[in-house]
């Protein structure tokens, strides 16, 4: 079978140096493209030299000249490059891994109705093991569905720009959902003054910003006389990039449809 062709937008960016370094390091992949935005340091270095790698790939501003060389393009940048990227992608038939996070609703459609016509895999956390822990935490709510408290707390380097991160609002997904309940109605972001009681019917959210952190994600079931806490620290980004790289060779063959993780690894 055919190496599938990677291009990477933000290829600068944290995540795209990481993912540049696992596609070449890769296997049943290949560099075909990178690109970052114009004005971007990144811009007219061998993408490579980003990763400290040998590569014949130049990082370019032109996405939609460098469609043309890849199957899949992997996206982690930010809502409003991800959508324009997808348009292009669209219109070139090409694949899409969306890792940014901090989307609004409409935007969430409209990545939908984009993979009507190409493949798409959509995901807040592209690592293996906090693709298990949502497993876990449907079951730990079916179980706990009583007389248990409800907190996700989530931890993050001081460079990340929105909160709660997209995991920790995902996390919140499955666990309200297990629960019958809608995150939209009963998702409580952070607390101050004097809040009254809890109510019992509310997912709590609470949110770090410090240093270094790759990615802490907490979620709480907190009862009278126990207390459960499922936890998923990463200490590298390389997980997200494998993830994204599995999430690529999983759209081999596919002509169109929206997929995520869970998808991916077989968990659905
Ligand atoms: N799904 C997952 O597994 C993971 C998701 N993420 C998400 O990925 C995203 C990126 O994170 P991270 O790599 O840390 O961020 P960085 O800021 O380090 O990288 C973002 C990259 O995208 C570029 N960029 C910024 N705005 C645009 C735009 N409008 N169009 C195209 N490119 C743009 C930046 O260029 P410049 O620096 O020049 O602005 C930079 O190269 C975030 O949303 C984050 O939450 C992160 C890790 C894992
Ligand atoms: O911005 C990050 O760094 C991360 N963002 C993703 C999120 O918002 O959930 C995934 C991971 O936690 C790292």
């Amino acid at each position: 079978m055919n190496a599938t062709r990677i291009g990477i937008v933000g290829a600068g960016g944290r995540m795209g140096r990481m993912l540049v370094e696992a596609t070449l390091k890769g296997e049943g992949v290949v560099l075909g493209a990178a690109f970052d935005v114009p004005g971007s340091p990144a811009i007219g270095k061998n993408a490579g030299e980003l990763a400290g790698l040998a590569s014949d790939v130049v990082v370019t501003d032109d996405v939609a000249a460098g469609l043309k060389h890849i199957d899949v393009l992997i996206d982690f940048t930010r809502p409003q490059g991800t959508l324009a990227h997808l348009e292009l992608c669209r219109q070139a038939g090409v694949g899409m891994v969306i890792g940014t996070t901090g989307f609004e609703a409409d935007d969430k459609a409209t990545i939908a109705e984009a993979a009507k016509d190409i493949p798409v895999v959509f995901a807040p956390n592209m690592a293996v093991g906090v693709n298990v822990v949502f497993k876990l935490l449907d079951m730990a709510a079916r179980i706990m569905n009583q007389g248990y408290d409800i907190e996700v707390v989530e931890a993050h380097h001081r460079m990340k720009i929105d909160a709660p991160s997209g995991t920790a609002l995902r996390m919140g997904e499955v666990v309200a959902a297990a629960l019958g309940r809608d995150l939209e109605e009963c998702a409580i972001y952070g607390r101050e003054g004097v809040t009254g009681e809890r109510d019992p019917s509310t997912i709590g959210f609470a949110t770090v910003r410090g240093g270094d952190i790759v990615g802490d994600h907490t979620v709480m079931f907190c009862g009278i006389g126990e207390r459960v806490e499922i936890t998923h620290k990463a200490s590298s980004r390389m997980p997200y990039a494998l993830g994204s790289l599995r999430a690529a060779r999983f759209m081999a063959g596919r002509k169109n449809g929206l997929f995520d993780m869970q998808d991916v690894l077989g968990l659905r």
